[in-house]
């Protein structure tokens, strides 16, 4: 297995490397002759007597390279040894899309090499899993990098050792490179493969096949008005959604659908490739329950594809807002075969505030709204994205006032936009 995953990387010697250490990204490639240069940042700190491994996850589809992606963090945090240390890592090719590898950068500073060896040798042998060990050379400046263990002869280009260099930041974030189709899709075909494809592993997805509208069904425009309501958890959609439902003699959904509920939390603990997938799913089933009801009344919506789209990007990408692909990308087009709304409206909260309002409401958090709490950095990025996307693009209002404010705030918009 290991030494097939090992003839499956592309283009090794273009592939640039980044390590994410302290929030910060770090770049190297690798070349065969030493033209001088610095020591890559991610070497710096490294004291002589630790070891560094990478562990690129490089073969099988993408439904069990996602899947092994995350069961590895899991069993290296199991099983190395106190003094070891696990970044994320990836490898790519500068501004090729899909060329994106994930892996983890492992350094080991325990007493011993045998154990993390151990481990490291029965991955190889049985996981998708490409390892490279990195060596000091004696002057203490140069950096090579060796597949570990030594390959075999047929593999020559991957088996010579390699000096690491620093590499420039690249124009976009890795991430970016693989967000199409990996975490945000763009038609019911492409993430319904996804879930379909999961069907062995997972067999809930069965079930949510079965909900999806037919595709031959094609509807024509809704005749009321559809809006929107987004925004970051509570920030009070809920309860705006529920007064412009009775206010408007209005019909309320919401995505995911109700439908969805009992399969939502299965696919919540899956990696992302699935997770955004099932969300996608969700958006079209609601699409199909809109198209219905608004050839009766106006339709409320609580959260549709900005917020499936924002979140996706905004987890897919780390760091600053600048990692974030850039204002007007691909990426944050809508989706040509996905039901536009007359209008959204983007609830936006002072984060005190949106805080004060989860405490009061009791709730227990879930992972994404513990992260928005604690991670400044990902509740922007989450933001940023919402104001983003386009075709249909979200208008902004403030949710500050009290909720009878809000609410004849966003009447007003509705009035001056949808006629009603
Ligand atoms: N304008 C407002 N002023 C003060 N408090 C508000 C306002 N709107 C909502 N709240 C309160 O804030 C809390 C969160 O509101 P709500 O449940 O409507 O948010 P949400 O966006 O639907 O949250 P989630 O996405 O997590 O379901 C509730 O306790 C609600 O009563
Ligand atoms: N259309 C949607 C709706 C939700 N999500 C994901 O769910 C999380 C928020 O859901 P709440 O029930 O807490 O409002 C959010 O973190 C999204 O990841 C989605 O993707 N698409």
């Amino acid at each position: 297995m290991a030494r097939r995953t090992m003839s499956l990387l592309p283009q090794w010697t273009s592939r640039v490397f980044s390590v994410e250490l302290d929030g910060a990204l770090h770049y190297f490639a690798i070349q065969e002759k030493h033209r001088g240069g610095e020591v890559p940042g991610v070497f710096r700190k490294v004291r002589n007597r630790d070891r560094c491994y990478s562990l690129l996850v490089c073969s099988g589809d993408r439904i069990r390279r996602a899947k092994f992606y995350g069961e590895l963090r899991d069993k290296l945090q199991r099983h190395l040894s106190p003094g070891c240390d696990l970044s994320p890592m990836s490898s790519f090719l500068p501004n090729v899309k899909d060329s994106l590898i994930k892996g983890y950068f492992l350094k080991d500073s325990s007493e011993s090499s045998s154990p993390t060896e151990r481990l490291l040798r029965e991955l190889t042998q049985h996981d998708p899993v490409l390892v490279c060990s990195y060596l000091r050379g004696e002057d203490g400046q140069l950096w090579t990098q060796h597949l570990w263990p030594p390959a075999e002869s047929q593999l020559v280009e991957m088996s010579k050792d390699y000096y690491v260099v620093p590499s420039e930041a690249p124009e976009y974030h890795p991430s970016v490179l693989n967000i199409i189709n990996s975490d945000v899709f763009y038609s019911l075909d492409d993430a319904y493969e996804v879930i379909k494809k999961c069907g062995d592993i997972i067999p809930e997805a069965k079930s949510v096949l079965e909900l999806l509208p037919s595709r031959a069904e094609a509807r024509s425009k809704p005749d009321h008005p559809v809006i929107v309501i987004e925004g970051l958890d509570a920030t009070g959609k809920t309860t705006l959604t529920e007064s412009l439902r009775d206010t408007l003699g209005a019909v309320l959904l919401r995505s995911p659908p109700q439908c969805l509920s009992p399969w939502r939390a299965r696919f919540d603990q899956e990696p992302p490739l699935i997770r955004r997938a099932f969300y996608a799913l969700g958006n079209y089933i609601t699409a199909e329950q809109i198209g219905q009801q608004g050839m009766k009344t106006p339709v409320i919506v609580d959260r549709f594809w900005h917020s499936t789209a924002a979140y996706a990007i905004a987890t897919a990408v780390s760091g600053p807002l600048s990692n974030l692909p850039t204002e007007g990308s691909e990426v944050y087009r809508w989706p040509s075969d996905l039901l536009q709304p007359s209008l959204v409206v983007l609830l936006t909260l002072d984060p005190e505030e949106r805080k004060r309002r989860l405490r009061n409401r009791g709730l227990d958090e879930t992972k994404e709204e513990q992260e928005l709490d604690h991670n400044q950095l990902f509740r922007l990025r989450v933001e940023e994205a919402y104001r983003r996307i386009s075709g249909p693009a979200c208008i902004t209002v403030d949710a500050s006032p009290p909720a009878d404010q809000v609410l004849q705030q966003v009447l007003l918009l509705i009035r001056g936009k949808c006629h009603l």
